[in-house]
C-alpha cells in the first residue's frame, strides 16, 4: 500500500505541529517503516526515538528491521522511558505489538518536536499487550479503552488511523497553529542564558526566580505548567543566572519523586553554567546521576523527597512537586525558608488539582505564583496535544453540582457517553493526586469492577475479592502471588490467616469526592449505600487498602471501618505504608477482624522503633486508639514510681524509658482515658518510635522547648488514674 503524507509533511514542518499516525493491522510494521523513510526523504538529519520492551521475544527483531531501513535511532527501554523525558526527536516509534499502555503513549509522544512525526504500530491493539494482560482477570477484560481511542483518532485533525488497508485521516493547517515567541531581552538577563531561553514565559520565570530567593523571610515561588512548557528548564537557567549573579556562598537543594523528574533542571543548570563560563565540579554516582555541582560558593545537590523533609540549606526546589502528596509539600513549607515548587498541570502525572487547593490554602503573602502557558516543543494548537488531552481526559474539570442519589454505572454506558465519562473521571483525577491514564484503561477494561456514583459529587470504583478456591488460598500461604485479590492476599500472606481467603468482599479500590464538597459528608454516604449494596448481596466484608495518610485513615475509622493490616515497608514509589481497613459484614468475620486488629496493635506497639520508625506518628495514633482490646497486664510498682519521679522532675527521661514504654502499651490497649492528638503523638514518637526532641517536634509542628512538658503532662494524667 502507498501512504503519502509528503504535503502533510511539509505543512507540520511550516507550522512547527506534530502528525501522529496510528498503524495497526497485519502489514503494520512495513507501513510504519516507509512512512518513516517518506518522513526521512525531506526530513534528513532527524533524530528518531523507537520505544519498545527489550526483553520480549521477537521485540529487537523488529528494532533491526528498522535500525537496517532507517539508520540510526535511539532505542528507549518502555520501563525505564523516564529518563528521556527531556529529550527532543523528530520521530518517535512505538512499538505497540507487545504493549499498549496509557502512561507511556502520553509520555513518548511528548517527546517529539514541532515539525515531527510519531508513529505508533501494532497487530491490534486490544489483543495480547502486557498492561492489559495485568487487568485481565480469568481470561476476561473489555476493550472500552481501545475502542474510545481509536474511535476520537479517527474524529481529530492531525491524527491518522490506518487499519489494514483504510486510511482515516483528517489533516490540521499550519494556519491555525503558533510558534514559540520570544521577545527582546529586557536587560536583566545576562546574554548567555538568554539565548537559551526559547518563550517569554521562560525569561520571565528567571527574573522571577532571582527576585524569589532575594526578598527577605519566608517566600515560597510556585511555577505551574501543562507539560512541555520547558518549566525544569528555565528553573535550571534561573539557578545558574542566579549562581552568577550572587557573591554570598549558598546550598541549594533539589527534590523529586524520581531522580529523572528533576534531571532538566540539573542538565539546563549546567549548560547555562557552560554559556555563563563558570567552572564547576560535579559529584555523578554509579548510575550516572548529578547528585551535586559546585560553581564557586554555591552549591546544588539532589536529594530524596524524605531527606529532604531533614535537610538545613537555603533553598529548596521540589519539581513534580504535586505528585508528592500534600504531607510532604506541608512539612517542606512548614520547616524551608525558600521553597521553589514546581509542578505539571494537567499531565500524567495527574491534573494536579490538589496542589491548587494545597497552594491557594497557604498564606498568600509569602507566595509568588507564575504559570507558564506557551508550549515550548512544538506550536501552540499543536493537534497531537490537543488528541492526547482529549482522549487521556487530561483538561477534565471536577463538577460542583450537588445531587443526593447514589446510582450504579455500567463500564459501557460510562464509555459511551462522553459527558458522563468527563465527569465520573473528573472527579477521580481531581480528587487523587496520584491519578494517571493507566487509570482510565483500567476504569474502562477492567472486568468484575463496579462503579458507583454521588450524582457527580463523588466516585468509587470497587472490586469483588474473595472467596478463594482452597488450592488458591494455599498457594498465596505459601508465597505465590495473585492478582486481582488484595485484600484477601495480604491477609493470609501476612497474617498467616487461611480463612479470611474463603469470605467474599468488596474491596472500595478508589473513591473520591470533588475537590470543593470534600468534609461533607458525600464520602460517607457513598460508602453507606455500598455497605447496603453489600449487604444485600451477602458480601462478608468491605474493604479497602489505600496509603497511609492521616485524613484518608481518619475518613475510614469515622465509617467505622477497622484497620487490619499495615505493610512492613514503605512503597519507595508512592511514598507511603499500605492499609487496609475491614467493615465485617457477619459476625463471623467480626471475630476475626479483632484478632488481626490485635495483632496489627501489638506490631505496632513492638516495633515502631523500627519497622515503622518512618511513620507519621499521627497515623499510628489512629490507629493504635481506634478500638479497645482487654488484656491483663502487670505492671511494677517501681514503674510508676520511676514515672512519677521523672513528670516531677527528679529523673531524667532515659532512666524512666522502660517504664513509660511499658505504661504505654498498657495505655493503648485498654484506652481508659482520652488523649489528645498532641500528646498522643509525642508519646508515640518519643517512646514508641524512639525519635529525638528535635525530630519529633518538626514532624508535630511543635516548639522543641514545649515537647517534653507536653510528654510530662500526659504522663501525669496516666498517673492521675492509676493505669
Ligand atoms: C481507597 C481510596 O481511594 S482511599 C483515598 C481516598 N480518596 C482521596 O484521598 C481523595 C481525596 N479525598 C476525597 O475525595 C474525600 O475527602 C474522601 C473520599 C477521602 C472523604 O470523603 P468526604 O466526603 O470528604 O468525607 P466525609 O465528609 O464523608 O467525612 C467523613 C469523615 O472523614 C474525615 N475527613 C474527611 N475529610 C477530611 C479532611 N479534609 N480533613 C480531615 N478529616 C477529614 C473526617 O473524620 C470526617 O468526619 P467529620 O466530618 O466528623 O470530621
Amino acid at each position: 500500500m502507498k501512504l503519502d503524507f509528503e504535503k502533510y509533511f511539509e505543512d507540520a514542518k511550516l507550522g512547527y505541529y506534530r502528525i501522529m499516525v496510528i498503524i495497526q493491522g497485519d502489514n503494520a510494521l512495513d507501513n510504519t517503516i516507509q512512512l518513516v523513510q517518506q518522513y526521512l526523504e525531506k526530513n534528513k538529519e532527524s533524530k528518531i526515538a523507537y520505544a519498545f520492551h527489550p526483553w520480549i521475544n521477537g521485540s529487537k527483531n523488529r528494532l533491526n528491521q528498522f535500525k537496517e531501513k532507517i539508520g540510526k535511532i535511539v532505542d528507549i527501554d518502555y520501563s525505564s522511558s523516564e529518563k528521556y523525558l527531556g529529550e527532543t526527536f523528530n520521530v518517535v516509534i512505538l512499538d505497540a505489538i507487545d504493549d499498549f499502555r496509557p502512561n507511556y503513549i502520553s509520555r513518548l509522544t511528548d517527546l517529539a518536536s514541532g515539525g515531527g512525526l510519531i508513529v505508533l504500530y501494532s497487530n491490534d491493539i486490544s489483543r495480547g499487550k502486557l498492561y492489559k494482560e495485568s487487568i485481565t482477570r480469568d481470561g476476561k477484560v473489555k476493550d472500552l479503552f481501545e475502542e474510545r481511542f481509536l474511535s476520537l483518532a479517527k474524529q481529530h485533525r492531525g491524527i491518522a488511523v490506518i487499519e489494514n488497508q483504510e486510511v482515516f485521516f483528517k489533516p490540521f493547517n499550519s494556519s491555525e497553529s503558533n510558534k514559540p515567541l520570544k521577545g527582546k531581552n529586557s536587560a536583566k538577563i545576562s546574554k548567555a542564558i538568554y539565548s537559551l531561553c526559547v518563550s517569554n514565559d521562560q525569561v520571565k520565570l528567571i527574573e522571577e526566580f532571582s527576585n524569589f530567593f532575594n526578598l527577605r523571610g519566608k517566600r515560597i515561588f510556585s511555577v505551574t505548567a501543562p507539560r512541555g512548557r520547558g518549566k525544569s528548564a528555565g528553573v535550571g537557567l534561573a539557578l545558574a543566572e542566579f549562581i552568577k549573579k550572587r557573591r554570598d556562598p549558598i546550598t541549594v537543594y533539589i527534590t523529586s519523586p524520581s531522580y529523572f523528574s528533576s534531571y532538566s533542571i540539573l542538565d539546563f543548570l549546567l549548560k547555562g553554567l557552560d554559556a555563563l563560563g563558570i567552572r564547576y565540579r560535579r559529584v555523578i554516582s554509579k548510575e550516572g546521576k548529578i547528585m551535586k555541582v559546585t560553581a564557586g560558593e554555591a552549591i546544588v545537590r539532589w536529594t530524596s523527597p524524605d531527606l529532604a523533609k531533614d535537610a538545613n540549606a537555603d533553598m529548596l526546589i521540589v519539581d513534580e512537586a504535586g505528585s508528592l502528596g500534600v504531607e510532604y509539600l506541608e512539612n517542606y513549607v512548614s520547616k524551608w525558608e525558600k521553597v521553589a515548587l514546581i509542578t505539571t498541570v494537567y499531565g500524567y502525572e495527574g491534573s494536579n488539582k490538589a496542589f491548587i487547593k494545597f497552594l491557594d490554602s497557604l498564606n498568600q503573602s509569602n507566595l509568588q505564583r507564575l504559570k507558564l502557558t506557551y508550549p515550548i516543543r512544538y506550536a501552540k494548537g499543536d493537534p497531537v496535544e490537543k488528541f492526547i488531552n482529549d482522549v487521556m481526559l487530561f483538561e477534565v474539570e471536577p463538577s460542583y453540582s450537588v445531587q443526593d442519589s447514589v446510582s450504579e454505572i455500567r463500564q459501557e454506558d460510562l464509555f459511551s457517553n462522553e459527558k458522563l465519562l468527563k465527569e465520573v473521571y473528573g472527579v477521580l483525577v481531581t480528587a487523587h493526586y496520584r491519578n494517571s491514564p493507566d487509570d482510565l484503561m483500567f476504569l474502562g477494561d477492567m472486568p468484575n469492577q463496579r462503579i458507583f456514583a454521588y450524582g457527580s459529587s463523588a466516585v468509587a470504583q470497587v472490586l469483588e475479592e474473595g472467596n478463594l478456591a482452597y488450592e488458591k488460598i494455599h498457594e498465596i500461604y505459601e508465597g505465590k502471588e495473585l492478582e486481582g485479590n488484595l485484600i484477601p492476599e495480604r491477609i493470609v500472606k501476612y497474617a498467616r490467616l487461611k480463612e479470611f481467603g474463603l469470605f467474599k468482599g468488596l474491596r472500595v479500590m478508589r473513591i473520591a469526592v470533588s475537590p470543593s464538597l470534600q468534609g461533607r459528608g458525600y464520602g460517607s454516604k457513598l460508602l453507606q449505600h455500598i455497605e447496603e449494596v453489600a449487604l444485600s448481596e451477602g458480601y462478608d466484608w468491605i474493604g479497602s487498602s489505600f496509603l497511609g495518610d492521616v485524613k484518608v485513615l481518619s475518613f475510614w475509622l469515622k465509617n467505622g471501618f477497622i484497620p487490619v493490616y499495615m505493610a512492613s515497608k514503605k512503597n519507595e514509589g508512592l511514598g507511603g505504608y499500605s492499609i487496609i481497613v475491614i467493615k465485617p459484614l457477619n459476625k463471623q468475620i467480626e471475630q476475626l477482624a479483632k484478632n488481626l486488629y490485635s495483632l496489627l496493635k501489638d506490631k505496632i506497639l513492638r516495633t515502631s522503633h523500627q519497622v515503622y520508625f518512618n511513620i507519621n506518628p499521627i497515623i499510628l495514633l489512629k490507629i493504635l486508639s481506634c478500638c479497645k482490646i482487654e488484656k491483663k497486664f502487670e505492671i511494677p510498682e517501681s514503674y510508676r514510681d520511676k514515672i512519677l519521679a521523672y513528670v516531677n522532675g527528679i529523673l531524667p527521661y532515659n532512666s524512666v524509658a522502660e517504664a513509660v514504654h511499658s505504661i504505654l502499651v498498657k495505655y493503648f490497649y485498654l484506652l481508659p482515658i482520652h488523649l489528645d492528638d498532641i500528646e498522643l503523638g509525642v508519646l508515640i514518637a518519643r517512646c514508641l518510635q524512639g525519635k529525638s526532641w528535635y525530630h519529633l517536634s518538626i514532624i508535630l509542628g511543635i516548639n522543641q522547648s514545649k515537647a517534653e512538658k507536653i510528654l510530662k503532662d500526659a504522663l501525669g494524667k496516666l498517673m492521675q488514674i492509676d493505669i
